[in-house]
């Protein structure tokens, strides 16, 4: 039902335009990604981990391992979405953070790092189907890419200050080369969220789109204008307004894994992201 649901978007994407399709899934079995693509060789990447595609290690290093793949095979755009329409993505997975050895926290915050340095640095565009919320780790992904569309309704944002751990400085920069330096300080110190509108206000996002459909219509529109840009002088120009960021993170990776694995670690930050977890339950039980 599912890839029906896929294969049946995808059509409406390249028949609208007039242009032949033919899907077919992209080699290698995902157990939390559906990846398809179509004979002009652009990449639907859809995260489906339900309910809320939170980002464990293995969702992350199946993003990882496609991102390596698409750049091998050379593919002319990608598109980042979530089989939901409520949630794109809710963010690094607490499991993995909450009460686990300090190996089980490296791993998912050194495979997000991996994930942020190909998607930011990846040759091909990039476009992100924002089809629900994208609080925090679902921001950072969103903000790798090269333009975001976002479904009206929803809210997207670095909330992280929120649980008692400052905001990586390189997940800082990604968000002042977005919305600028004074946004992004307000934002980021007050651990905002943004609703669609708001986000579009301040730059968040590039587009609001009224449904799924019309979002990846308007992808497609996105795209569509790099086929008269020859491809090598597209990606230099990426890599230049992007180098500084990818450096440093290529440079000081691993301090940050550090940092990140001694903030989580410690033992009030450990309180906040229980009591966040026990206050998600809770509204979820009063809301039954
Ligand atoms: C170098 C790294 C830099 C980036 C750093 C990132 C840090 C993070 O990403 S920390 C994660 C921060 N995430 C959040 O604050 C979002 C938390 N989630 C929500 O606010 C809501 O789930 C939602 C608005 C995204 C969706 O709400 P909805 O009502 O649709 O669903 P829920 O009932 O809340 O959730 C369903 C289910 O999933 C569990 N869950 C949600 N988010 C997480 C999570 N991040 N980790 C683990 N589990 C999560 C939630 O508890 C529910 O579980 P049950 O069904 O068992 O009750």
């Amino acid at each position: 039902m599912y890839r029906y649901v896929c294969k049946t978007m995808l059509r409406r994407l390249f028949l609208s335009k007039k242009v032949s399709y033919q899907a077919r899934l992209f080699s290698g079995n995902f157990r939390y990604l559906e990846v398809l693509n179509n004979e002009n060789n652009v990449a639907i990447v859809t995260m489906k981990r339900a309910p809320v595609n939170t980002l464990n290690s293995e969702l992350l290093s199946e993003i990882s391992s496609v991102l390596t793949n698409l750049d091998e095979t050379k593919c002319s755009g990608m598109v980042l979405t979530s089989f939901s329409d409520k949630v794109f993505s809710s963010g690094l997975d607490f499991n993995e953070m909450y009460e686990s050895r300090p190996a089980t926290i490296r791993t998912l915050v050194s495979t997000i790092l991996e994930v942020i340095i190909k998607l930011y640095g990846s040759p091909f565009p990039t476009v992100a189907v924002i089809t629900g919320h994208a609080p925090s780790g679902g921001c950072v992904l969103s903000l790798c890419c090269e333009y975001r569309i976002m479904v009206q309704n929803f809210q997207i944002g670095l909330n992280v200050v929120k649980l008692g751990y400052s905001t990586p400085l390189s997940i800082v920069q990604l968000m002042v080369n977005t919305i600028g330096h004074r946004n992004a300080e307000l934002a980021l110190t007050s651990g905002r969220l943004f609703t669609t509108n708001e986000a579009l206000r301040v730059g968040l996002i590039d587009e609001i789109a009224k449904d799924r459909a019309s979002a990846f219509d308007k992808a497609n529109d996105f795209l569509n204008q790099f086929k008269v840009i020859p491809p090598i002088a597209r990606h230099f120009t990426k890599q230049s307004m992007r180098r500084a960021l990818l450096q440093d993170v290529s440079i000081n990776g691993k301090i940050y894994v550090e940092d990140f694995v001694s903030l989580i670690s410690r033992p009030k930050v450990q309180e906040l992201i229980a009591a966040y977890m026990a206050n998600m339950k809770n509204k979820k039980k009063n809301s039954n």
